[in-house]
């Protein structure tokens, strides 16, 4: 499945994905740039989180409560050194939990991924507009 988008119809877009049923445990694939941060802050807000979300670039995870009371991880593994630093931080504990986890640079710990996943890629076009293909 894919979209063409701009920021403009991004609430939209977020909807579309959720209501396609994905595994729980999503990886985001694309750029610096892309927009991978400003999509999964949309699935939050689409799935009921209402407090401010923020990227994790520095904390590894986010952690947010939807209002329906369902937990959504926000990982970033931008600067992770290796797949131990992640195991140290209970990713394995967290990938298991049945939560929401949404993952950016999860090309970081190829050997931790659950095999249940959703991948999500979005790229940047040539006008700015993006587009996202979620399998
Ligand atoms: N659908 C979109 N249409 C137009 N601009 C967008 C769209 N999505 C994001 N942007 C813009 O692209 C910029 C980068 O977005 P974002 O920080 O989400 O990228 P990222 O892929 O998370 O990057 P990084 O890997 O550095 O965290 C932001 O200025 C944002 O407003």
């Amino acid at each position: 499945m894919e979209f063409i988008f701009s920021l403009e119809d991004i609430a939209s877009v977020a909807e579309i994905v959720v209501a396609q049923n994905p595994k729980k445990v999503i990886l985001f694939h694309g750029e610096m740039g892309a927009g991978k941060t400003t999509f999964i802050k949309q699935l939050c807000k689409t799935l009921g989180v209402t407090e401010a979300t923020s990227s994790p670039t520095f904390s590894l995870v986010n952690e947010y409560e939807t209002t329906d009371h369902q937990t959504v991880y926000h990982f970033d593994f931008y600067r992770l050194k290796n797949e131990t630093e992640a195991l140290d931080m209970g990713a394995d504990d967290y990938f298991y939990s049945g939560n929401w986890c949404f993952i950016e640079w999860a090309e970081q710990i190829p050997n931790l991924i659950p095999d249940e996943h959703s991948v999500i890629t979005i790229e940047v076009l040539a006008d700015g507009n993006r587009k996202l293909h979620l399998n």
